[in-house]
C-alpha cells in the first residue's frame, strides 16, 4: 500500500533524510519511530505530497507521490503535528467542508461525515464550534478530517502529543480500530506508543532507517539483552562508575521521572536502569559492585528487554559506527556502517534534483 524507496531530502546542504526505504502492507499499522530531528516529519510530508524529495521515490496505493500527487492526496489522510482546523466552524460543518475538498460526492458526504463522527466519538460534539473544544477533542477532529474521505492510507504525525493520559488511551484505541480497514503510519518519538499500537516498526535515526520489523522480531534479531532496575542510596554518577566497567554491562542510565512510580528520590538516592549484553547475566556482579562501593541497595529487579533497549542499541550502534567511520575517513576514507532492515532497498528514479530549502509542493 505504501512503498518508500531510497528517499532522500536535502535542505540547502543539510541532509534531513538519506536513502529511506520501507514498505507498509494493507491493513497494517507501522510505527515510524525516531528521536527529535531524526527525519520523521520530513518523510511524512514527502509521502503526503506536501514536500518534494531530493531523490528516491514513494508510492501510495500504486501512485507516485510526485507524479500523481492529486491521486495520492485523495487516497491518503494526514494528521500533521498541528492539525489545520477552522476554529469558527462547527465540527460537523468542518468535516463536510473537508469531505467536499477531498472529492467526496455530494450524495456520499452525509454518510461519510456521520461515519467519521462515530468512529472518532464526536457525535455529541457535532454542533460545537471547534474553538470551544478541549485539546483532546480537537485531536479527534484532526483524525476525523484525516479519515472523512475514507482513504486507504492514513498518516498520523505525533497524534498524542500534548494530551492527558485518558485522552492518550482514547486516541490510541481509535488508531488501533483503524487497523485492518486502513493502512496507517504512526510517526512518534514515544516508545510505548509503538509497542501498544503498532504491529511493525521502522526506526529512523539521523535521517536513516536503521531497522524495520515487528518489535518482537527486532528484539530477537538483535538478541537484545535483559536488564535490571536498581534503587540505590547514592548518586547516579557513582553508580555508573561502579557498574559500567562490569563485563556484560552495556549501558547504565538514570530512569526518567515519568517512569518512576513514586517521588521518593533525593539527591543522595537514585534509580538506574542497567542494560545487559545479550547472553550475559551480570546481576550478581552489579549487586556486589554497588554494595562493595559503599552504597546502599534498596532494591534490584530484573527487567525484560524492551523496545527501548532495542532503540538504544540501534541508535548507539549507529553513533559508534559514525564515530569510527569518521575516524577512518580522516585517516583512510572508510565505509559507512551497516543497517538492519527487512525491506530490501532498490535504487529508483530521481524525483527531483533540486536541493531546495523550506519549499512546499
Ligand atoms: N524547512 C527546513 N529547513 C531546513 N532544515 C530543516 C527543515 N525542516 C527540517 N529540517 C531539519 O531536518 C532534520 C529532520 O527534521 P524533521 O522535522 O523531519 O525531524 P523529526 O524526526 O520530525 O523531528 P521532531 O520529532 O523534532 O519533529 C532536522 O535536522 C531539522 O533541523
Amino acid at each position: 500500500m505504501i512503498e518508500v524507496e531510497q528517499l532522500s531530502k536535502v535542505y540547502g546542504s543539510t541532509p534531513a533524510i538519506q536513502d529511506v526505504t520501507f514498505a507498509v502492507e494493507p491493513g497494517e499499522i507501522l510505527g515510524f519511530l525516531g528521536p527529535n530531528g531524526a527525519g520523521k516529519t520530513t518523510t511524512m510530508r514527502i509521502l503526503t505530497g506536501y514536500l518534494p524529495a531530493t531523490s528516491g521515490s514513494a508510492r501510495v496505493a500504486g501512485y507516485d507521490v510526485h507524479e500523481d500527487s492529486m491521486a495520492v492526496r485523495q487516497r491518503i489522510g494526514y494528521l500533521p503535528e498541528t492539525p489545520p482546523l477552522y476554529p469558527e466552524m462547527t465540527v460537523e460543518g468542518f468535516l463536510y467542508f473537508v469531505a467536499r475538498i477531498k472529492g467526496v460526492s455530494a450524495g456520499d458526504r452525509s454518510r461519510q461525515v456521520q461515519s467519521a463522527l462515530e468512529r472518532c466519538s464526536l457525535v455529541e460534539k457535532r454542533k460545537t464550534l471547534i474553538r470551544k473544544l478541549s485539546k483532546g477533542f480537537r485531536q479527534r477532529v484532526g483524525i476525523a478530517q484525516a479519515i472523512v474521505h475514507d482513504p486507504p492510507a492514513i498518516i498520523l504525525d505525533e497524534p498524542t502529543v500534548g494530551l492527558d493520559p485518558r485522552q492518550i488511551i482514547e486516541v490510541r484505541n481509535l488508531i488501533k480500530n483503524l487497523a485492518g480497514t486502513h493502512t496507517v503510519i504512526l510517526s512518534t518519538h514515544i516508545l510505548p506508543e509503538v509497542s501498544m499500537t503498532c504491529n511493525r516498526v521502522a526506526i529512523i535515526n539521523r535521517g536513516r532507517v536503521v531497522a524495520t520489523n515487528s518489535p518482537e522480531n527486532l528484539m530477537a534479531q538483535l538478541n537484545a539483552g535483559s536488564g535490571y532496575e536498581l534503587d540505590v542510596d547514592g548518586d547516579v554518577n557513582t553508580v555508573q562508575q561502579l557498574v559500567q566497567p562490569i563485563p556484560g554491562v552495556r549501558l547504565v542510565e538514570p530512569m526518567r521521572i515519568e517512569e518512576l512510580a513514586d517521588q521518593t528520590l533525593t539527591p543522595q538516592r537514585c534509580r538506574v536502569r542497567v542494560v545487559a549484553e545479550a547472553d550475559s547475566d551480570p546481576g550478581r556482579d552489579i549487586a556486589a559492585a554497588v554494595v562493595g562501593g559503599g552504597l546502599g541497595l534498596y532494591e534490584m529487579r530484573r527487567t525484560k528487554a524492551s523496545l527501548e533497549d532495542v532503540f538504544l542499541q540501534l541508535t548507539m550502534t549507529e553513533e559508534k559506527a559514525l564515530e569510527s567511520s569518521a575516524e577512518t575517513e580522516l585517516s583512510a576514507g572508510g565505509e559507512a556502517e551497516p543497517v538492519i532492515e527487512d525491506a530490501p532497498g532498490a535504487p529508483t528514479a530521481v524525483v527531483s534534483e533540486s536541493a531546495e530549502s523550506e519549499e512546499e509542493a
